[in-house]
């Protein structure tokens, strides 16, 4: 399958904007998303799609023939190698072409055990493009980096797991988001920045030169989980693009 994401040679970061309905889709394929994420947020950071809107939004972004990419995520999963590559392979064979699985850290306090999961993923990140989410309100390992690279994943994010805990960069130092960016660019990974990021976020953000950077509530009248609003669309869009390198 065609990918219609290819890693930008300029340092302006794209657009990854999550939309929970089909006719959302249309509205960030209108104002010139560079990933359309498809991402029910009433059901949490990675809420998934029910399978027939998925399979839906596949065929619509198929017949658009764009250079927009698409991806999906598979719903908030614990680190379970077992239920992780169910979610995954159920949403990998609707055919999205790229497909965000989190790993959250385990609620019982144990060490965050990545390898049983990888193992797991390994067949299906050479079918499918994977992309690993780490959540930064929870203290991620950013050296897991490259396990993920060598398990064959496509790339490589930070978001948030808890959307009333602040945003990524109250997580994160900006130094630690640079190492994390610097890591997964040079281990080839599409890498990308999000977690309730508002417009005065773009600028220190975009300076560290991402793929791209993932927004859902700055784009929405009312928090996350109420329609995407095209007027807070479009002014990110624009920010995005007025972007040089730093
Ligand atoms: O993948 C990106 C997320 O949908 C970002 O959502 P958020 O901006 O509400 O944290």
């Amino acid at each position: 399958m065609t990918l219609h994401v290819t890693l930008s040679p300029t340092p302006r970061p794209g657009l990854l904007a999550s939309v929970a309905t089909l006719a959302e889709m249309e509205v960030a394929l209108s104002a010139g998303a560079d990933i359309v994420d498809l991402k029910n947020p009433a059901e949490g950071a990675l809420g998934a799609w029910a399978e027939a809107p998925l399979k839906a939004a596949v065929a619509r972004w198929r017949a658009a023939a764009c250079v927009t990419g698409l991806s999906a995520t598979v719903g908030d999963q614990p680190l379970d190698a077992t239920i992780i590559l169910a979610a995954a392979r159920r949403t990998a064979a609707t055919g999205v072409p790229l497909v965000k699985i989190g790993f959250p850290l385990p609620t019982d306090g144990a060490a965050q055990a990545l390898d049983p999961v990888l193992d797991a993923l390994r067949p299906l990140a050479r079918e499918t493009r994977l992309i690993a989410v780490l959540f930064a309100d929870q203290d991620p390992d950013l050296s897991a980096v490259s396990q993920f690279a060598e398990a064959g994943f496509h790339g490589v994010m930070l978001d948030t797991a808890d959307k009333a805990a602040g945003g990524l960069l109250a997580h994160l130092a900006v130094q630690r988001l640079a190492g994390f960016v610097t890591a997964a660019r040079a281990a080839g990974l599409l890498t990308g920045l999000a977690g309730s990021l508002k417009l005065e976020d773009i600028a220190p953000l975009a300076a560290l030169q991402p793929h791209y950077l993932g927004f859902r509530g700055a784009l929405c009248a009312t928090g996350r989980t109420s329609s995407l609003d095209p007027a807070r669309l479009a002014r990110v869009r624009e920010d995005l693009k007025g972007r040089v390198a730093a």
